[in-house]
């Protein structure tokens, strides 16, 4: 049911505008690909410190990545220098094959830790999407029921977006950022501050997004939830890829000594 409401929510008309107010509209870019995403030499420093350096990384169209790593690791700036929203210092990121354009760009949304909602109702925030990716107003109206039944926040469409609560103010960040299936849906901590049906909820709505084939990469500090929702796991330490493997295997027997520490809830760097 789930998977059939995302894909009538998500046409492939008309385009659609994430949190971070990137956008799908596969008719507009063509054959335009985000997939895969290649990082190559791409280093990030500020403050006279080396935080990020990634000789290579290869994200494909399939089943979650998720990032995994201790805190400071370099995992959201990570994230960030992959969705293009952070420009890299050096090296490079591509996109099929291709630099970061305004096509690749309209394919990709991310949601963030703290969810970002517009000061109106629930309804006018899911609007103003449909409306920026060019949906015409005979088909928003449908489209937003569809949408917030989806993050079941049917029943709260006139209230402010800014008086839910937590969890559901991020449910309405992530209806948004689908809102027209982008390509790639990135995802910073999305439950990081929610109780377990909050998160159980986001979660359901990942799956969704997954089953009708948006590659989602996520970075999560919650290793069940990893485990739920992981194809695949990068595992950062120091800001460099210490290990990229399948996630049965990275759970089961990781490849490094310092996931394995990790995972054994040793203080690692
Ligand atoms: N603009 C900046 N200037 C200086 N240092 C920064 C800047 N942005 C991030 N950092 C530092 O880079 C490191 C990596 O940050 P990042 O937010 O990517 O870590 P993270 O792995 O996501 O951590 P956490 O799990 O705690 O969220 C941290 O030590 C952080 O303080």
């Amino acid at each position: 049911m789930l998977d059939r409401r995302l894909a009538d929510a998500s046409p492939d008309e008309p385009p659609a505008v994430g949190v971070s107010q990137a956008a799908t509209d596969r008719r507009a870019v063509g054959g335009t690909t985000s997939l895969p995403i290649v990082m190559t030499d791409v280093s990030y420093s500020a403050g006279g410190r080396d935080l990020v350096r990634i000789e290579g990384l290869r994200i494909e169209a399939g089943e979650p990545t998720v990032i995994l790593g201790p805190n400071g690791a370099g995992k959201s700036l990570t994230l960030r220098l992959m969705h293009g929203l952070l420009e890299t210092q050096s090296g490079s990121v591509a996109y099929g094959g291709e630099p970061m354009s305004a096509a690749i760009r309209l394919r990709q949304a991310m949601v963030f830790q703290r969810p970002v909602v517009l000061r109106r109702s629930v309804a006018a925030n899911v609007d103003f999407a449909l409306k920026a990716c060019g949906v015409g107003w005979r088909d928003r109206k449908r489209r937003i029921a569809d949408l917030l039944a989806l993050g079941d926040l049917a029943d709260k469409a006139r209230q402010r977006a800014r008086s839910l609560s937590g969890g559901e103010q991020q449910r309405l960040a992530l209806v948004r950022a689908i809102a027209c299936r982008p390509e790639v849906l990135f995802l910073d901590e999305p439950t990081s501050s929610l109780d377990p049906t909050s998160t159980r909820k986001i979660e359901d709505l990942i799956q969704g997004v997954v089953a009708v084939g948006t590659k989602v990469v996520m970075v999560t500090h919650d290793m069940g939830q990893a485990r739920r929702i992981a194809g695949d796991i990068v595992f950062l330490s120091r800001g460099r890829v210490a290990e990229r493997s399948p996630a049965d295997d990275f759970f089961d027997r990781p490849a490094s000594k310092v996931a394995e520490a990790f995972l054994a809830g040793e203080l690692v760097e």
